[in-house]
C-alpha cells in the first residue's frame, strides 16, 4: 500500500532550488533510507514531506488519515527552562502521565519522567524524540540523522529499536542516514540525493555482488558506489557519496 508519493518536485529556498524534478514514494512496511552530501537535500526533502516546506511545483499525495512521525535533526532546548521529559512529551498535546510512562518504558528509558530534558546524554535524547514521534503510532515513521552524535554502540541500539519499532507498528520507516552499515544492514531501498534523485537500489542486492565484494570488500568504504547510477546527467556542483566520482561509478552489479 502506497503511503505517500511525490512526484516532479520542485522546492526553493528564497528562490534558490534545493531539490528539482523530485520522483519519490514509500509504501507500508519499507524502510527506505536516504544519502547524499551535505546540502544535498535530504531534509529538505523530509520536511516536505510531512508538510513543513511547501513544494515550488510538483504534486505530494498521502494516503488517507496517513499518521506520520518525525524526528528532527536537530532539536536545541534552552538548557536553563525547566523542561522534564514528561512535559515535553506532552507538547504541544497534553498526554496523560500513564501514557508518558509507557512511551518512556517502550523506548528503554523507564524512570526518566522527571529528569530534565537538558540533563539527558545524546542517546537518551534522541530516544525521547524517538517515544514523541511515537506516540501518534506512526504508519510512517521519518528520522533525520538521528544518531548523529551518538556513539556505534549508541547508534546500534537505536536502530535496533527501530526494526523493533517496525515489527511492532508494521510501519514504514524513511531516514537519513550517513552510517553506511546501517544503510547496508537496515534499509529496504536507498535513494542517493544531490539536488534530484541521482541513483537508487535495493543495498542487499548490491553488497552481494562480487564485483563489489572484489572492488570494496565487506568494509563500508565506497559502498555506494556500486549502487546503479544512471549517467544521464551531470553533477557540477558536488563531490559527494554514490552520486559522482566514485571508482565505479559506472558499475552496474549483477544480482
Ligand atoms: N531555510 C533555508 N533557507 C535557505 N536555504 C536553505 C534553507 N534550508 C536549507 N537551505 C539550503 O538548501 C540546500 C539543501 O539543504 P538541506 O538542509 O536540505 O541539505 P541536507 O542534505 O539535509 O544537508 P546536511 O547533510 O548538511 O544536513 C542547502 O544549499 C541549504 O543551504
Amino acid at each position: 500500500m502506497r503511503l505517500l508519493s511525490l512526484r516532479q518536485a520542485t522546492i526553493r529556498h528564497s528562490g534558490t532550488p534545493a531539490l528539482e524534478g523530485v520522483d519519490f514514494h514509500i509504501d507500508k512496511g519499507e524502510i527506505v533510507t536516504i544519502l547524499g552530501p551535505n546540502g544535498s537535500g535530504k531534509s529538505t526533502l523530509l520536511r516536505s514531506l510531512i508538510g513543513a516546506l511547501p513544494l515550488s511545483s510538483g504534486t505530494l499525495d498521502r494516503a488517507p488519515g496517513l499518521r506520520i512521525g518525525y524526528v528532527p535533526q536537530k532539536l536545541h532546548i534552552d538548557p536553563t527552562l525547566p523542561l522534564t521529559v514528561r512535559r515535553f512529551l506532552s507538547l504541544p498535546k497534553r498526554i496523560p502521565n500513564a501514557v508518558a510512562e509507557a512511551a518512556l518504558d517502550d523506548v528503554g528509558l523507564p524512570d526518566l519522567g522527571d529528569h530534565p530534558m537538558a540533563g539527558l546524554s545524546g542517546g537518551q535524547f534522541q530516544r525521547v524524540l524517538l517515544a514523541r514521534a511515537l506516540l501518534i503510532r506512526p504508519d510512517l515513521l521519518i528520522l533525520d540523522e538521528a544518531t548523529q552524535g551518538l556513539d556505534q554502540p549508541g547508534s546500534a541500539a537505536f536502530y535496533q529499536k527501530i526494526e523493533q519499532v517496525r515489527a511492532d507498528l508494521g510501519c514504514a520507516v524513511l531516514m537519513v542516514s550517513h552510517e553506511l552499515h546501517v544503510v547496508m544492514a537496515a534499509s529496504d531501498r536507498v535513494i542517493c540525493l544531490n539536488g534530484h534523485v541521482c541513483c537508487e537500489g535495493a543495498p542487499a542486492q548490491v553488497a552481494s555482488a562480487p564485483e563489489y565484494q572484489a572492488l570494496f570488500g565487506t568494509g563500508t568504504h565506497g559502498t555506494l558506489a556500486l549502487y546503479r547510477h544512471e549517467h544521464d546527467h551531470s553533477h557540477d556542483h558536488d563531490h559527494g557519496p554514490g552520486c559522482d566520482h566514485g571508482p565505479a561509478e559506472h558499475g552496474h552489479p549483477q544480482p
